[in-house]
């Protein structure tokens, strides 16, 4: 049987995923980096660390104004947060829709929200919202030393036709 392996181009797209307090705190990390293995994105750095307050106002500089902010803050820094990179196709978009809608109770069933979460003040997970949005948070969270570009034979990187 004649193989065709395209090489996708431009697979280097990255996002940032977080799992907050409460999913590690509920011991949910293992089965959300199972997730994203499953879905064939490609893990480039990852780290468990107690969230900086100047880390968590830039990262969420856009909800200052909010009426639940301070309360996200604390939430935020309650416990420590794991920090992922991950690579792939599409994977900003693939990551949110994985991810589910912010409020649990909208968030489908199947959906990291809609399996594990009820409220929204305790969603279990971030995950960048725009390519631009994405680079602006890996640099945020991630030192470049700490992401490592590896390669791999599997499917995640080439497409068989
Ligand atoms: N009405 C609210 N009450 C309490 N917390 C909220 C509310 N809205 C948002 N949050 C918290 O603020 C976070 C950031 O809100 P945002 O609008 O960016 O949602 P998101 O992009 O789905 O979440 P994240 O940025 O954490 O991935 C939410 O994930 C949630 O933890
Ligand atoms: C919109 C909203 C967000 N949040 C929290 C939960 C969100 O995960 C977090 C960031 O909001 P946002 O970035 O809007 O949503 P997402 O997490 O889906 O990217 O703020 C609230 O607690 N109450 C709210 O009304
Ligand atoms: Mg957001």
């Amino acid at each position: 049987m004649k193989c065709l392996f395209i090489v996708i181009a431009g697979v280097s797209e990255r996002t940032l995923i977080a799992v907050k307090p409460d999913g590690v705190q509920r011991r949910l990390v293992g089965q959300i980096v199972q997730r994203f293995e499953q879905r064939g994105f490609k893990l480039v750095g990852m780290k468990l660390l107690q969230a900086r307050e100047d880390i968590l106002s830039q990262h969420y500089h856009d909800l200052h104004k909010k009426p639940f902010y301070p309360n996200l803050l604390r939430y935020m820094s309650s416990g420590p947060v794991v920090a992922m990179v991950w690579e792939g196709h599409n994977v900003v978009r693939t990551s949110r829709l994985m991810v589910g809608n912010t409020n649990p109770a909208e968030a489908y069933p199947g959906t990291i929200r809609g399996d594990y979460s009820v409220h929204i003040s305790r969603n279990v997970i971030h995950a960048s919202d725009s390519v631009e949005g994405a680079q602006r948070e890996i640099h945020l969270w991630f030192d470049r030393r700490e992401l490592v570009d590896w390669d791999c034979c599997d499917h995640s990187s080439s497409y068989q036709v």
